[in-house]
């Protein structure tokens, strides 16, 4: 596409946005819909709207929806190709609209190019083509994502089974194998996307404690969930080397002393992702970055140059796409308001990890709870043992369980871990209760539609399984 902008060489702003992710764009319409002239600088014209709809969140998402529909006389490879050709229509319709949307504003400007900076208010810009321009502002939010982490195996970076998540929403052809490295949040969703679609599916994770980050009942029911679909998880697996032969990729790893291998035709490496600041030039705009790469802010988001800011994955904050949002809040905040949101006002944010059932967390753990010198009371409940929520029997998820962290001297919810059912929607109305102090048992006596998953917290808080003793 030929923006109005790559028909002039200098472009002048008074908001300079790198990278279409959601910060930057946010910000780029809400600017332009003020009249500041805005312009936004993205590398590729594929990934207009950024990772989370083109090759992230949204698309990932959709291959969990699909896998699921996958009945046991439907061909796996068939309806793989099928599956993977309707994400990608979704993707076409959100980067198109992403583009349009923002194009249609006469104060912004689209250009499709690699920004580099050149000093601290200006930027070259190469297009794909060659053909160079420069952009100059006053005020340039920086918002470049992060890009996948290959971990220093030898044999995996020349593997020709080498795949990133990128390239397994894209391809169409369904592994027979896959391995994957690492048993964080992109790994596990993986694995059990591609289980379901037919995969044979290997974790190596490389701790000795399933999900170290959730309590261990927590993480014992995810283990169940994802081994009873078939999903081989190895604790404590350290990956050796990858050999490519005949068979495809022999992913080797040491496990208690002894050798193992396993073969694969796709192997992932999900072991985190880096800010994506190389090539950057922030050096030649002055602009600090930590050993990791991530550009250092402060609680407002700006740089080490006060009139540049870095949103979302960029500047080393959690790598969530409701987090890129957020940071765009502060941002508009310093530029048109009063300037007093930041970082700090953040409590309470919830993840979810999307297996099938969901994993949702808010808050502490128990254990972070002891530690932080709570006197702890646990409700807990089996999904399929909650009464008050036939929607679990209805929907036929009866999987998982529900564990809530309460403060047994104020009443007031520390923490919950859902694995339910509907746990992506129902832990934002724990985190808003959080947020605002409502107690486990306003919670409990809330009135709430039927038959719904909510209903569950009419219940669960009453199931208390332990109290600390008073001290
Ligand atoms: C497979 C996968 C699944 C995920 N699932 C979820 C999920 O379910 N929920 C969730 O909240 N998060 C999820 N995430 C994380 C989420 O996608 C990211 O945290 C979020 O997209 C980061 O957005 P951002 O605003 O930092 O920038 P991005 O959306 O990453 O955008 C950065 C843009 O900058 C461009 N760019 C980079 N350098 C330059 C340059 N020099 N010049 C011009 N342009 C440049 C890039 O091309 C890119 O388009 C997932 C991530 C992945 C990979
Ligand atoms: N549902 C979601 O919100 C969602 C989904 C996917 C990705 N994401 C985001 O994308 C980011 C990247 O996901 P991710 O799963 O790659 O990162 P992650 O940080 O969640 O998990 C990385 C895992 O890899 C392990 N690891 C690191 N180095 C390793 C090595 N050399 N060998 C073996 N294991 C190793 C870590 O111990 C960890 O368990 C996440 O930080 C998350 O913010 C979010």
């Amino acid at each position: 596409m030929t923006t109005r902008a790559e028909e002039q060489r200098t472009l002048r702003a008074d908001v300079l946005v790198i990278g279409f992710g959601k910060g930057g764009k946010t910000a780029a319409r809400a600017l332009g819909r003020l009249g500041r002239t805005v312009v936004l600088v993205e590398e590729s014209e594929r990934m207009y709207g950024g990772t989370c709809p083109n090759v992230g969140c949204v698309p990932s998402k959709g291959m969990v929806h699909h896998s699921r529909l996958r009945r046991p006389d439907d061909d796996p490879q068939a309806f793989f190709e099928q599956a993977v050709a309707k994400v990608q229509d979704v993707r076409e319709f959100m980067r198109k609209g992403n583009y349009e949307s923002l194009n249609a504003l006469e104060t912004v400007t689209i250009v499709t190019g690699r920004a580099e900076f050149t000093d601290p208010h200006t930027v070259s810009i190469t297009r794909q083509d060659g053909e160079r321009l420069t952009a100059t502002a006053e005020t340039i939010l920086i918002n470049a994502g992060s890009r996948p982490v290959v971990p220093n195996v030898p044999g995996l970076r020349a593997s020709t089974h080498l795949v990133s998540s990128t390239d397994l929403l894209e391809r169409t052809r369904l592994p027979k194998r896959l391995v994957v490295i690492g048993g964080g949040y992109l790994g596990l969703e993986f694995a059990s996307i591609y289980r379901a679609f037919g995969s044979e599916v290997t974790v190596l994770a490389r701790g000795g404690h399933f999900l170290p980050r959730v309590d261990a009942d927590v993480a014992e029911a995810v283990r169940r969930v994802l081994t009873d679909e078939g999903v081989e998880i190895v604790l404590g697996a350290r990956v050796r080397e990858v050999r490519d032969d005949e068979n495809g990729a022999a992913v080797v790893y040491d496990l208690d002393g002894a050798e193992h291998t396993v073969t694969a035709d796709a192997v992932l490496p999900a072991t985190g992702r880096t800010p994506d600041t190389a090539g950057l030039g922030l050096e030649a705009a002055g602009v600090h970055t930590a050993a990791d790469g991530a550009i250092e802010v402060d609680e407002h988001l700006r740089t080490s140059q006060s009139h540049i800011f870095a949103l979302g994955d960029v500047n080393g904050g959690p790598k969530f796409t409701y987090i890129s949002l957020d940071d765009s809040r502060i941002v508009l905040d310093q530029l048109i308001g009063d300037g007093r949101r930041s970082t700090t006002d953040r409590v309470a944010v919830p993840n979810t990890v999307f297996l099938t059932p969901p994993l949702a967390t808010v808050g502490m753990t128990e254990r972070e709870a002891r530690e932080a010198g709570h006197r702890v009371r646990i409700a807990r409940e089996d999904v399929a043992d909650i009464l008050a929520m036939p929607r679990a029997y209805a929907v036929e998820e009866k999987r998982g369980l529900m564990k809530f962290v309460i403060d047994a001297d104020t009443d007031l919810i520390l923490g919950a871990a859902l694995l339910s059912v509907d746990a992506q929607e129902l832990v934002n109305t724990v985190a808003l209760a959080m947020r605002h102090g409502i107690t486990a048992s306003d919670l409990r006596d809330a009135v709430y539609t039927h038959p719904s998953s909510t209903e569950a917290f009419n219940e669960v808080p009453t199931v208390v399984v332990h109290e600390d003793a008073p001290a």
